[in-house]
This record gives structure tokens, C-alpha cells and sequence, in this order.
């Protein structure tokens, strides 16, 4: 169901929700940490997805462990590198890694522009190491505030050039979109492309707001989107990309079964949808079990699931000469 033939792309995958469970363990013991399990067995249901999440906040919470034994820079630094491991190990040609270094630094209160500068070096190497090619993604955790943020984005925009495109993420019910209107006036000013979280948890109209207010070019998500034609007739004329995530969706409870996932729709209608992970590690799949299990149980017929391999490399934060070379990339291999 993967066609050899094109780049395989994951859009959407946070970087700080796909620390692996071993990691977690080896870390907790370096930095005397008290983890809720002392062994890979017992630790899990506490970083892993076990069984559906009543909601997006209660799915969020599964992230923590991971931030939280991040109790130095070169931690931070290890598990950046870890992630380019593994989206090689899982055959992705190219990753766009997200990552919020607010929520990084929060519990060991590291310097957060020390986080950003750390992930760029571990992605750096990691690119050299395994060959994949990444671009980098920040990210103001609405969750945390408009302060918060502000804190968040002034340690990216320290490192502006290595940092592609700016991304909100987080309780979005709780902190819509309208909150960080400046803020992503400066990050457009920054130069970064923009992708927002919107129509998870909240409806249709902060999809609207993402796009409007924020200079969203790609959404999260964005399941919503379904419930309002005319936002539908707009995404697909306006070239607005959805990053889908069926197993997330499914496990925050945002959707109630793959066969009711939107994406087919999205397809359908000729919008730029992709198949992406979101937060591999914590959900325990990655890239192959979306194009493979859950985008046939959404009911995509093989035509749809590679066109929407063809979208990602057609919605990538990425130039069209960079496309051009990924391309003949992986034709000639
Ligand atoms: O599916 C999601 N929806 C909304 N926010 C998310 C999701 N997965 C992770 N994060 C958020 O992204 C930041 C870490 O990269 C954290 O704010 C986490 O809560
Ligand atoms: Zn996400």
C-alpha cells in the first residue's frame, strides 16, 4: 500500500511525543528520577496508549513522562537524535519533526533556547548518521498560556534559521487560537511557514480562525472541517493541506471508529490530505501501520491512500526544487 515509487513522508509527528519507553526507564535512572514503573513492562500504560482516551487533554497527559526525565540538554539532545533513528528505521524518506521546547524545558526549567539549539544539533547528527532528510517544526504549547508562548517562541526564534514553520499545539479547547495572534504575527515575520492544531477538539470555526488569523498554510487535523461545506470547498481551493492522524484521532476519542474518519471525504473532495503519525511512540504505531491498517479500515481504496503519499510530498515545507531532488531521491534508489 506504500508506493515504493514516491517519497515517504510524515508531516505531522512530535518528536517530544515519540521518546521511546526505553529511553524514558535509562534516563529516569541517570537523572534519580522516581518513574512509575522500573521496568519496560510496568512503566508503559503510563507513556503508552492502552486503551482510547476520553479526550484530547487525557491523551496529552500520556506525553509527560517523556519531557520529564529530560533533565539535561544532552538529553535532549539524545532523544532528537533517537527520533531521526527511527523514522529511518521506519522507512520514511522525509520527517518534518515537531517539537515544543517550553514543555521540553518545563520540568528541569532548562534554558529553552538551550532546548531548541540542542534538537537542531541531535537532528543534524541524526540526519548525517541515518540519511533521512527533516525539517524542523516549533511549537507554542497553548496549554501552558499566552506567556508561556511568548517565552516559547522567543528561544525558536533564536535559532530562527534551522526552524521551518511554526505550529500550535496543545488543549485547544481551553486556549483557542485567538490568543496568539501576535505571536504568529512575529513567527510569519520570522519567515516560517505556518501549521496549526485546529478542528481536533474544537469545531469548524477554529479551523476559520487558524487560517484567517493566524496564516495557517496547513492544518493539524482538522477533522471538524467536515461539518462545514463551505470551509471543505475552501481547503481544497485555497491548496490548504491537512495533516491527518487516524490513530490519534481514534485514541483522543475525536473520532469514533476509523470507518467515521474524515480523510476519505477530505480526498474525495480534492483536498491536499496526508497520512502522518502524530505522536508515534506514545501511541505504539508508526508510520507503516497508518498506510497499511488504519488508512484501509478508514475505508481509503489504494488509489486514495497513494495520492495521499503524492500530497505529501505536495504539501511539505519545502521548496519546489527540494521536492524535485527527494524525488529523483528515491526513483533512483
Ligand atoms: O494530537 C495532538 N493534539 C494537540 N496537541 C498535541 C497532540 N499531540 C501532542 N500535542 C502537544 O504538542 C506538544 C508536544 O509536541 C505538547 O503541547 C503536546 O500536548
Ligand atoms: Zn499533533
Amino acid at each position: 500500500m506504500i508506493d515504493t515509487r514516491l517519497p515517504l513522508t510524515d508531516l505531522h509527528r512530535h518528536l517530544d511525543g515519540n521518546i521511546r519507553a526505553q529511553t524514558i526507564l535509562e534516563l529516569g535512572r541517570q537523572f534519580n528520577l522516581e518513574l512509575p514503573g522500573a521496568t519496560l513492562e510496568t512503566l508503559r500504560p503510563h507513556v503508552q496508549i492502552t486503551k482510547n482516551e476520553p479526550d484530547l487533554v487525557s491523551f496529552l497527559a500520556k506525553l509527560d513522562w517523556g519531557v520529564k526525565v529530560l533533565g539535561s540538554l544532552e538529553a535532549c539532545r539524545r532523544v532528537a537524535w533517537e527520533n531521526v533513528e527511527d523514522a529511518a528505521r521506519n522507512g520514511l524518506h522525509y520527517v518534518e519533526l515537531r517539537f515544543s521546547p517550553g514543555y521540553m524545558a518545563m520540568t528541569h526549567q532548562l534554558p529553552v533556547a538551550g532546548v531548541v539549539e540542542a534538537v537542531i544539533d541531535g537532528v543534524r547528527q541524526g540526519c548525517r548518521d541515518f540519511g533521512v532528510e527533516t525539517r524542523l517544526i516549533g511549537i507554542l504549547s497553548r496549554t501552558f498560556g499566552e506567556e508561556a508562548c511568548v517565552a516559547e517562541l522567543e528561544g525558536l526564534l533564536a535559532h530562527r534559521d534551522h526552524i521551518t514553520a511554526l505550529d500550535l499545539a496543545g488543549d485547544e479547547l481551553g486556549f483557542p487560537g485567538s490568543l496568539f495572534l501576535s505571536h504568529f504575527n512575529r513567527g510569519r515575520d520570522a519567515g516560517w511557514r505556518i501549521t496549526v492544531h485546529a478542528g481536533e477538539a474544537a469545531g469548524p470555526e477554529s479551523i476559520w480562525q487558524a487560517i484567517r488569523e493566524l496564516g495557517a498554510e496547513r492544518i493539524g487535523h482538522g477533522v471538524k472541517a467536515v461539518e462545514d461545506p463551505a470551509l471543505m470547498d475552501f481547503l481544497a481551493e485555497q491548496g490548504i493541506g491537512i495533516e491527518s492522524c487516524l490513530t490519534s484521532n481514534i485514541q483522543t476519542s475525536t473520532v469514533a471508529s476509523l470507518e467515521k474518519h474524515p480523510l476519505k471525504r477530505f480526498l474525495e473532495h480534492g483536498i491536499l490530505a496526508t497520512i502522518n503519525t502524530d505522536d508515534p511512540g506514545v501511541q505504539g504505531v508508526d508510520i507503516g501501520h497508518e498506510y497499511t491498517v488504519a488508512a484501509p479500515a478508514a475505508g481509503l481504496s489504494a488509489a486514495q491512500i497513494r495520492t495521499a503519499q503524492e500530497n505529501g510530498l505536495k504539501i511539505a515545507f519545502l521548496s519546489a526544487q527540494e521536492k524535485q531532488a527527494l524525488l529523483d531521491k528515491v526513483r533512483a534508489a
